[in-house]
């Protein structure tokens, strides 16, 4: 995989990167919010963009995907430029797994998909996820000034989506050492640059940090297999239609805490990376700070959907490094939906 990381970097990086992959006919995929900065791309790419297409939906609908790989097969395109967050960067995936055709990838959140070859469908309100290499983009183009128009609470859940890949590498069962440094410099530039974002969303160098900590955190999710935070979060995104990176930014500390008696290396390296004696505490505490959602309750769940989503977590195996039983989710389910202190102060 490639990776240009430059201020300004879009759009002119991208027809470079799309001309060393050799692509002649690229299919430019955007949500409503990116259309502007995709059409920049598409008229900078000149001959070599075969089309644009502003379809993308959070959690990939199979409706959408197949829409999108229609208008690929249309335009005859033998590539995707993929302009905007982790659903655009999903659809593009969509695409990629159905077709093989390769990915250029311009992130405009943290939630770091472009680094993972992790795809994720949802049909009959269920999400599925996978792991393909082709789906994996060959080449990245990380631009922190495309970052700036995210408001300060958006920027900060997006942030904590990508704090969470950290801290499930860093117990994930096929983590290495090389992951841990990776996640844990990525919390510790997303954990300093947050709070200096939502003080100023405009501020370029925390903008570059907390990308940078993105890509890190995005690294580390693509390289192993995550738990239950993530096996929580899918079934609240898949199963309730909960926002993404807002969800995973309540739930984290709460899966933390029980996981913890069970992570000691995990917390250790979060402890250093946090600088903090407690790293459950301070990333509830953060959440405060940094002015996001508390509960799942304010994200919209009621109380009656916890069982039920305790039963859809329940129907698929994940890797978790504390067993959790169905009694053990809903509790951990419930504090989170009532926005309590996960440990319990
Ligand atoms: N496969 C993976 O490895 C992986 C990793 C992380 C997330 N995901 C998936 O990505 C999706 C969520 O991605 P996300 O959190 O980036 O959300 P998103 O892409 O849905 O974006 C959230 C909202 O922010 C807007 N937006 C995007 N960039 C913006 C910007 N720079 N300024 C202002 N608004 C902007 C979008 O238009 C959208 O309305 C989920 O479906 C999740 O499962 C996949
Ligand atoms: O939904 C996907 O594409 C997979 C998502 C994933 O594993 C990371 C996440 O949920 O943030």
């Amino acid at each position: 995989m490639r990776v240009v990381f430059r201020s300004g970097a879009v759009p002119d990086a991208v027809p470079d990167e799309v001309a060393l992959l050799a692509l002649c006919r690229v299919l430019v995929l955007c949500d409503d919010h990116g259309l502007d900065t995709a059409r920049a791309v598409a008229a900078s790419l000149g001959d070599a963009c075969a089309g644009l297409h502003a379809g993308a939906v959070t959690h990939v609908p199979v409706e959408v995907a197949d829409l999108a790989v229609e208008a690929a097969r249309e335009a005859r395109a033998d590539g995707c430029v993929a302009v905007g967050g982790g659903s655009v960067t999903g659809l593009a995936k969509a695409v990629a797994l159905r077709t093989g055709l390769p990915i250029v990838a311009v992130p405009t959140t943290y939630a770091g998909s472009e680094m993972t070859p992790v795809w994720g469908l949802t049909e009959g309100a269920v999400k599925r996820t996978g792991r393909d290499p082709k789906v994996l983009p060959r080449s990245v183009v990380y631009d922190p000034l495309l970052t700036l128009t995210m408001p300060p609470v958006g920027s900060a859940t997006s942030g904590m989506n990508a704090i969470a890949h950290a801290v499930e590498a860093l117990y994930a069962p096929d983590s290495t050492p090389i992951v841990s440094l990776m996640a844990e410099e990525g919390v510790r530039a997303l954990a300093a640059a947050l709070p200096e974002i939502v003080a100023d969303p405009s501020g370029h160098d925390a903008r570059s940090r907390a990308l940078y900590g993105a890509w890190l955190c995005g690294a580390c999710l693509g390289a192993t297999t995550m738990g239950l935070h993530h096996k929580l979060c899918h079934v609240l995104g898949g199963t309730f239609d909960l926002p993404h990176a807002e969800t995973h930014a309540v739930v984290l500390p709460h899966v933390l805490a029980f996981n913890a008696p069970a992570v000691p290396e995990a917390l250790a390296a979060l402890r250093r990376a946090l600088d903090v004696p407690d790293p459950v505490r301070e990333l509830h505490e953060l959440g405060e700070r940094l002015g996001i959602p508390r509960s799942l309750a304010d994200l919209g769940l009621t109380a009656a959907d916890v069982d039920r989503a305790v039963d859809v977590a329940l129907g698929a195996p994940y890797a978790n490094p504390r067993p959790a039983s169905a009694d053990d989710l809903r509790a951990v389910l419930h504090a989170a939906w009532a926005g309590e202190p996960p440990y319990g102060g």
